[in-house]
């Protein structure tokens, strides 16, 4: 279990994790969503004692991350960069790490077969590929066989055998019991891999939500409706509240906004006039993703506009990042 309270990171003037309060439960995996720049990796940085919050704190197994005498074997996690020496072995650079830590070595080749790593154990680790690599990384962070496992974009860069294989990886570390946390910000990657998603934006909580929930809350609210008296219906669902739009080169199409299909039906019946389609519009989730998190990406695309002062050096960022190494 991990649980987040009031967790708040700023750097100078900025503000980029904000009072985020979350609990991620065993069982499941919980999808950490937000679009690039949102906070996920810094808040995954907190959570692991590698960033100290400004304020706030966090535990993992009901102690902060630092204070647990074995961390590994509570926690496994995966950031962004990756420090392994390049002229060894994976097998060679797992034996390390389980003598660090007074992990048995029969762990190595266990987490060897779980991650496929078989064939490539012997090699070395500078010849390997993107998805040989992030293979390897999550082996590290499994080794120690750990109640919690906390991966930063564990997809990025993968092909699509190597994105099936993660999704089936953390569904079954899930299914063993294990605290599952992995961040994206692809929502169509997350729809298929959790059951549960913490959304943030500007390092702002967003939706912390079930993927059924959000599926289920995403209709734009939009109705698409289809009359042979579309002008005379419009000029009667006409209010404040309600956005009318005419579909492009269909003079009997409407889309409407602001009014359900109840009363955009009863509307037409008590007027008399003829309604042949009436279709409430579901978004993608992706649709819903970007709706949700809109004003957190024009935030971020202001930031970068260089005509817009910087709060921050980004330089710092990419030392953040870099240091990220587990
Ligand atoms: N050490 C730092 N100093 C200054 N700003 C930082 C530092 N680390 C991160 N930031 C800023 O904090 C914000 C959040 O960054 P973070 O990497 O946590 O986001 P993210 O959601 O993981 O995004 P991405 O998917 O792009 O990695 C960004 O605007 C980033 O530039």
């Amino acid at each position: 279990m991990i649980r987040a309270y009031g967790l708040t990171k700023r750097y100078g003037e900025k503000t980029v994790v904000r009072d985020l309060t979350f609990t991620v439960r065993p069982g499941t995996v919980t999808g950490f969503l937000g679009p690039n720049g949102a906070g996920k990796s810094t808040t995954m940085r907190m959570l692991l004692g590698l960033d100290a919050p400004t304020s706030g704190r966090s535990t993992i197994g009901d102690r902060a991350y630092a204070s647990h005498p074995a961390p590994l074997r509570q926690v496994g996690a995966l950031l962004e960069a990756r420090s392994i020496h390049p002229g060894r072995t994976a097998r060679a650079h797992l034996q390390a790490l389980a003598h660090t830590h007074g992990i048995p070595r029969r762990q190595v080749a266990s987490v060897i077969d779980r991650v496929g790593l078989g064939e490539a154990a012997d090699r070395r680790v500078k010849g390997f590929s993107l998805g040989m690599g992030q293979r390897l990384g999550i082996a590290a962070a499994l080794l120690a066989d750990p109640a919690t496992v906390i991966l930063d974009e564990p997809v990025n860069g993968l092909d699509p055998e190597g994105v099936l294989w993660i999704r089936n990886l953390l569904k079954s570390l899930a299914a063993e019991g294990r605290t599952v946390f992995v961040s994206s910000h692809l929502m169509s990657e997350m729809a298929v891999t959790a059951e549960h998603l913490i959304i943030i934006g500007r390092g702002r909580l967003l939706a912390d939500t079930t993927v059924e929930q959000f599926v289920r809350d995403a209709g734009l609210g939009e109705i698409t409706v289809v009359s042979p008296e579309a002008d005379r219906l419009r000029a009667l669902l006409a209010g404040p509240d309600v956005r009318i739009e005419a579909a492009d080169g269909r003079p009997d199409t409407l889309r409407v906004t602001g009014a359900d299909g109840e009363r955009i039906g009863r509307t037409a019946a008590a007027h008399g006039i003829p309604v042949f389609e009436l279709t409430p519009r579901r978004a993608s989730l992706e649709e819903a993703f970007m709706e949700l998190t809109r004003d957190a990406v024009e935030y971020v695309a202001h930031d970068d506009d260089p005509t817009t002062p910087q709060p921050t050096p980004t330089s710092q960022h990419a030392t953040a990042s870099q240091g990220a190494a587990t």
